[in-house]
């Protein structure tokens, strides 16, 4: 069995979104994620340009030697546009090995543990009294965990409040916009909308929050023990995880758990959160850290650790990667939960898939592979689009994380 033919397809239907579709002499084929928001084009000329050519006439049954090939074999290890490269390429693999299975890919990983996969949606307002109103609609449906993001007095574009109640994209310009940030004040506003949450809804339902990076290990360290009183299932990107050892120092002040992950890109950039138990929740992706192939590695590491998987599933990542992660997500022993952003009505005619939602849970279909597929006609109907993730400045013009 050989790989004949392998194409990038790039589509807009209301986001970027970039797929990498790889044919075999045996007339099945398989499709994989490649997106990265806001730098979509680096990762598909990497694909087009020093991929594809080495692909072609290899045999597609040998995904983990094909792994190392490309892991090995660019030198230039672990960047984000390389593993997003290798994870197309894994999830494709993936998906024409469970084809010529005959069986859905769950079962070729392991098998079922669980009978559905608990998601969370986004939550988020203007301010206080809106974003407590925006939970109470995702209770209203079915959901057991939200995440909950409010605007903040004073700061101008606060991450996460976004224009609709459903799904949040943050890639809203052609050029970066400016968004601002003030940490007093964010420290000051967020544990109230918490405390509001519990009074109005209770504790049966996870509440979960994003720092984005925004604060330092201190910060994080004073927020976190001031969230403790909600119960939060976690604080996720509480501070830059550059430094891993940064999170000692949040760990020794708060029990308020601790998520991290979905800017990672291997193993490395996790080994010592896990193996120091610095972490509760672990956020890699299949699209963001090398594939279904390396994703595994990462969830086993963390098996050892008593730290469960919390895969990041914004709106940015396709409904190839749900489709892969809610696969990998039914198996996998130490799951935690999943993020479940819903795309927007286009995107899924785009994706025809066929995971679904019911009672707060995802649950991935039957269908041979990872259940996923491009309508390439549409796809075409919707040409590339610039677009741009937000920078932060804080209020004295120095520039910040967004
Ligand atoms: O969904 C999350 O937790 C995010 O942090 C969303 C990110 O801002 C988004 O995926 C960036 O493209
Ligand atoms: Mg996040």
């Amino acid at each position: 069995m050989k790989i004949q033919a392998a194409k990038v397809v790039i589509t807009c239907p209301g986001r970027n979104f970039v797929t990498l579709k790889i044919e075999t002499d045996q007339g099945v084929y398989g499709i994989g994620d490649a997106t990265m928001n806001g730098r979509e084009l680096a990762v598909a000329s990497y694909l087009e340009d020093h991929v594809i050519p080495c692909l072609i006439g290899m045999d597609p049954r040998r995904i983990e030697d094909i792994w190392q090939y490309l892991y090995r074999g660019a030198y230039w290890r672990r960047g984000p546009v390389t593993m997003r490269a290798i994870a197309a390429v894994d999830m494709a693999l993936w998906d024409i090995k469970a084809k010529m299975a005959g069986m859905p890919l769950y079962q070729l990983l392991g098998g079922r543990s669980r009978d559905g996969v608990m998601v969370y949606g986004h939550a988020n307002g203007a301010d206080i009294e809106e974003t407590v109103d925006a939970v109470g609609k995702y209770i209203d449906m079915g959901y057991k965990a939200i995440r909950a993001q409010t605007g903040v007095p004073g700061i101008k574009d606060a991450y996460g409040v976004g224009r609709g109640v459903l799904h949040y994209e943050p890639a809203d310009a052609q050029l970066p916009s400016v968004s601002g940030w003030d940490t007093r004040k964010a420290l000051n506003h967020t544990p109230k909308l918490f405390e509001k949450l519990r009074d109005t809804y209770g504790f049966d339902h996870h509440l979960l929050h994003d720092g984005h990076h925004r604060y330092t290990p201190q910060e994080a360290a004073n927020l976190g023990k001031m969230l403790e009183p909600f119960q939060l299932f976690w604080f996720e990107d509480c501070t830059p995880a550059e430094n891993q050892e940064a999170f000692k120092l949040v760990r020794q002040h708060t029990t308020t758990p601790l998520a991290v992950g979905e800017v990672f890109n291997t193993i490395w950039d996790c080994k010592d959160l896990i193996e120091n138990q610095l972490i509760d929740y672990i956020r890699t992706t299949v699209v963001g850290a090398g594939g279904i192939t390396h994703l595994r590695r990462i969830a086993d590491l963390a098996s050892l650790y008593q730290v469960r998987t919390g895969c990041h599933g914004a709106t940015d990542l396709s409904p190839v990667t749900m489709g892969c992660a809610l696969h990998f997500d039914t198996w996998v022993p130490n799951f935690g939960i999943q993020e479940y952003m819903r795309h927007s009505e286009e995107t899924d005619e785009v994706f025809p898939h066929d995971y679904h939602f019911a009672d707060g849970h995802l649950h991935c279909g039957e269908t041979p592979g990872h259940g996923v597929d491009i309508d390439e006609a549409l796809a075409a109907k919707y040409p590339y689009k610039p677009a741009y993730l937000p920078v932060a400045r804080l209020e004295d013009g120095s520039m910040w994380n967004w």
